[in-house]
């Protein structure tokens, strides 16, 4: 059974705003501080091009850690999986998303997965071009095909206010920096990183993402294998186990789906061989994943018996 009516979708949206009251907008980016809390908007698309939507589907926004899953499909496949792997673990960590303490206490400082911001600026900086420009347009090429919208850009207030307050972000490249896990400018990939956390787009684009992962990176309208099988179901792998920072084993019980959240309050779900999710909720819980988000997943996994478990 799946749901394939807005009607349905409107009922369920409904209930899961009930809980936005108890989340609170991400601020220490000062642009997304500006987003409404009681906003949430999701759209499901299927591989036969059907689509479903409730709440304010044309509202753009920024993907932030829901890129990570986009930057390191894009670079396993431009440098294989040796390369990657040797640079960016694979395993879950139950730290918060920009924690700092594992890396000291790993030896060598090798961040535990691409999913925590450490291990994103490894990935990120394994984005191939000469500069700046040249590895984000790479890397907005692919979203743009991914999206089916040769119009995706990045918002470049949101990537300024990022830029400017990246602190944490910077002491974790100097550290990896020390280390010799990363040897390009620090500046110039925390540049390059919070325009890709700043690429936007709407929930029918990342519910259309989310389809080509659950898809295994084949883009069912055109019948082109975007991302090759294997990378994809790696993708996937990650969403599931560290895709929800570190609510992802609760996530994975209650829901059972691969998903990546944002601090935008967005979430990319793939629901394997049936259908790619886009949700969009600001108000976040504790971990930094959407509130609302997470309850309308709830409800539609329990509804439709989503779970991949
Ligand atoms: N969890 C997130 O979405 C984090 C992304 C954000 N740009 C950061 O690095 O802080």
């Amino acid at each position: 059974m799946e749901c394939r009516s807005n009607k349905e979708l409107k009922k369920f949206v409904r209930e899961a705003k009930k809980c936005a009251k108890y989340g609170k907008v991400a601020d220490y980016i000062p642009a997304l501080g500006k987003a409404n809390p009681n906003d949430l908007s999701i759209a499901i698309r299927y591989p036969d091009g059907k689509c479903v939507s409730a709440g304010d589907i044309d509202r753009k926004i920024t993907l932030q850690s829901i890129s990570k899953v986009i930057s390191l499909a894009l670079v396993l496949m431009d440098r294989g999986t040796d390369e990657v792997f040797r640079k960016v673990g694979m395993e879950p960590t139950g730290d918060p998303f920009n924690s700092i303490a594992k890396l000291e206490t790993m030896a060598p400082a090798k961040p535990l997965n691409p999913m925590i911001n450490a291990g994103a600026l490894v990935v990120t900086h394994m984005i191939e071009g000469s500069n700046v420009e040249a590895r984000l347009q790479r890397l907005l090429s692919f979203i743009r095909k991914l999206a089916n919208n040769p119009e995706i850009t990045m918002n470049s207030q949101v990537a300024n206010s990022e830029f400017e307050s990246a602190q944490l972000n910077r002491a974790l490249c100097y550290f990896l920096k020390q280390h010799k896990v990363i040897d390009e400018d620090v500046e110039q990939l925390i540049d390059l990183y919070t325009k890709q956390c700043a690429i936007e787009m709407n929930c029918l684009e990342l519910a259309r993402v989310g389809m080509i992962f659950a898809m295994n990176g084949i883009d069912p309208d055109s019948g082109e294998q975007i991302i090759p099988e294997q990378l994809a179901r790696i993708c996937k792998t990650f969403m599931v186990t560290c895709g929800m920072y570190n609510a992802s084993g609760e996530f994975a019980i209650k829901i059972g789906i691969p998903a990546k959240s944002g601090v935008s309050g967005g979430i990319m779900g793939a629901v394997p061989q049936k259908f790619g999710i886009g949700i969009f909720g600001p108000a976040l819980d504790e971990k930094g994943n959407s509130i609302a988000g997470i309850k309308l997943l709830e409800l539609l996994s329990e509804t439709y018996q989503l779970t991949m478990f």
